[in-house]
Parts: structure tokens; C-alpha cells; sequence
């Protein structure tokens, strides 16, 4: 049996939700080896974040190297990368290694509102790792914030798709999760040709902390299984609808996601 191999290179959310911890869970649950370079450390719960450590430049460079030299991954995602500093380090090892299959998610800023990402480093992301990205996932204020323009209707996040290929994404997923002004999310998947709506009705929870870690990371493992981009992302869209719906209801804030529940809804132990 072949076990394919998925990196994360994203920060730490000690509450278990988020970041690379979501990734390794999510890698796990759909049958990927999962590996990590960690990026910072956050101090983080359901509450929000109460510390923020970044790891240091030759910290990031060898664990990329030990990972690099030995382990080649399937796929690779990007989470919180924090400064200029560690997204030029991460685009060079990522050319260097020949990572192919690359899923950048551009984490930008926490649902409480502490920032991941300095603000001066938006045009890293822009130049630095969008022209390596196989697909970039980016949430609405983000997409706002990567292309500059404000996205109100359907037309204008097809135009903002657009323009995230042109800085040189091969696809682009566009997350709907945060238009408070329908019940209906609307995902948005561009390939630089079609557009392919993916609809579902807002689950109400307060319970998200990690949906966009866990829905970039379930893409990323379905291309380390070779999948093409549109099944690797209607795969994702079920695992954290799954994760989602069935609330662990953890902690006094915004709780974790939960990554049992895709694999216990193929079991048939719970049921829609
Ligand atoms: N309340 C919800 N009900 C159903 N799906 C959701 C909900 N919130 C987010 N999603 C889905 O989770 C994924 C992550 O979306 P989003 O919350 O927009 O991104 P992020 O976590 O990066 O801010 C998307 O596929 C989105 O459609
Ligand atoms: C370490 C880390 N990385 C990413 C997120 C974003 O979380 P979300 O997936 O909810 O946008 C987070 N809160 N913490």
C-alpha cells in the first residue's frame, strides 16, 4: 500500500483547532502521512490569541531542508507565515525542493482578530508565492486585501479570482463563509477558464475556528493522492461541511472544528 505525503509549513494553535494542528489531523483522518515546519508558536484557545511567536529564519530553513533532503511531500500547504522574512524562505525551499502541487492559504488574520500576517508582507505573499501556487484559498476579506478591490456581488469575486491567477495561482478557491448576507455560503473554484460555483446552507455554530485551515489541508491531501484539483476540492468541501455540522461544542469561545466527523460519517456512525 502506497501512503502518499502531505507538509504543512504553518504555525502552531496550542488550543488544537487551527493551524497545523488542524492540518495534521485532517492529513491523518484522510489516510495522508502528514509532516511540519512550524512557523511560530501561538499562545491560542477558543477565546482568541494570546501570544504570538515566531520561529526564527534558520529554524524554518532546516526544518524545509530536513524535510527537503529526505521526505520528498506529495503536497504542500501554506498557513500563517507571519513576515517577509519567513515567506522568503519558504518561496526559495519551495523552488528548491521542486514542491509541486502547492496549496497556499493566506492567512492573514485570527476569527478574533489578532494578525497572522504582518502587513508589509501582503506583497510577498503576491510576489513571492502566488506564482508557485498550484491553488491559493483565499477568504473574502483576503482576496479583498491580495487584490486590492472591494467584493460585493458574484461578478466581482470572479473578477477577483481572476486577478489572483494573474499573479500567477493556477487556481484559485474563494471561500463565502464570510457574507454575513445570505444563509446560502457560496465557494467560488476558477481554474483561468470556468468558474465553478459550490453552494451549501450556513450552518449555525458558533463553532469555525479552523475552517480554513482544515478545508485548505483536506485539499492538500487529496493532490498528495494525485487528485485532480476540482475532486481534491469537492472532497474538502465534505470534510469540513462534516466538520462543521457534527460540533464538538469545546471551549467557552469559538471551538475547534471537528476532524472525526468525515470519517464517521463514511462509516455511517452519524448521519446527516
Ligand atoms: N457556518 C458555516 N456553515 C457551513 N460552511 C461554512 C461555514 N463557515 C465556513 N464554512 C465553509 O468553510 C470553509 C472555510 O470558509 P471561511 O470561513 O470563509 O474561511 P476562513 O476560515 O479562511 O475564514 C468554506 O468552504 C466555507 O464555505
Ligand atoms: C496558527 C493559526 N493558523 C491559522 C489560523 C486561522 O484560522 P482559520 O482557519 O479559522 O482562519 C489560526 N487561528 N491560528
Amino acid at each position: 500500500m502506497t501512503i502518499f505525503k502531505a507538509l504543512t509549513i504553518a504555525g502552531s494553535d496550542s488550543g488544537g483547532g487551527a493551524g497545523i494542528q488542524a492540518d495534521l489531523k485532517t492529513f491523518q483522518e484522510l489516510g495522508v502521512y502528514g509532516m511540519t515546519t512550524v512557523t511560530a508558536i501561538t499562545a491560542q484557545n477558543t477565546l482568541g490569541v494570546q501570544g504570538v511567536f515566531p520561529s526564527s529564519a534558520d529554524a524554518i530553513a532546516m526544518q524545509l531542508d530536513s524535510i527537503g533532503s529526505d521526505l520528498a511531500p506529495d503536497a504542500v500547504k501554506t498557513g500563517m507565515l507571519f513576515s517577509k522574512e519567513i515567506i522568503r524562505i519558504v518561496a526559495d525551499k519551495v523552488r528548491h525542493y521542486h514542491w509541486r502541487n502547492l496549496v497556499i492559504d493566506p492567512v492573514m488574520v485570527a476569527k478574533g482578530g489578532s494578525p497572522l500576517l504582518q502587513q508589509e508582507a501582503v506583497q510577498s505573499v503576491i510576489t513571492d508565492l502566488l506564482p508557485l501556487a498550484l491553488v491559493t484559498t483565499p477568504n473574502l476579506p483576503e482576496a479583498e486585501i491580495l487584490t486590492g478591490m472591494s467584493i460585493r456581488t458574484l461578478s466581482d469575486r470572479e473578477e477577483a479570482a481572476k486577478v489572483i491567477v494573474q499573479m500567477g495561482s493556477q487556481y484559485v478557491v474563494m471561500k463565502g463563509g464570510h457574507d454575513a448576507s445570505t444563509d446560502q455560503i457560496i465557494d467560488l473554484l476558477y481554474d483561468g477558464e470556468n468558474y465553478l460555483y459550490m453552494e451549501n446552507l450556513r450552518i449555525e455554530t458558533r463553532h469555525t475556528h479552523g475552517t480554513g485551515c482544515t478545508y485548505s489541508a483536506a485539499i492538500t491531501a487529496e493532490l498528495a493522492k494525485g487528485k485532480s484539483v476540482h475532486e481534491a476540492v469537492q472532497i474538502a468541501k465534505l470534510f469540513i461541511q462534516s466538520a462543521i455540522e457534527d460540533q464538538l461544542g469545546m471551549g467557552s469561545g469559538h471551538g475547534p472544528t471537528n476532524h472525526f466527523a468525515y470519517q464517521r460519517r463514511q462509516r455511517g456512525e452519524i448521519h446527516v
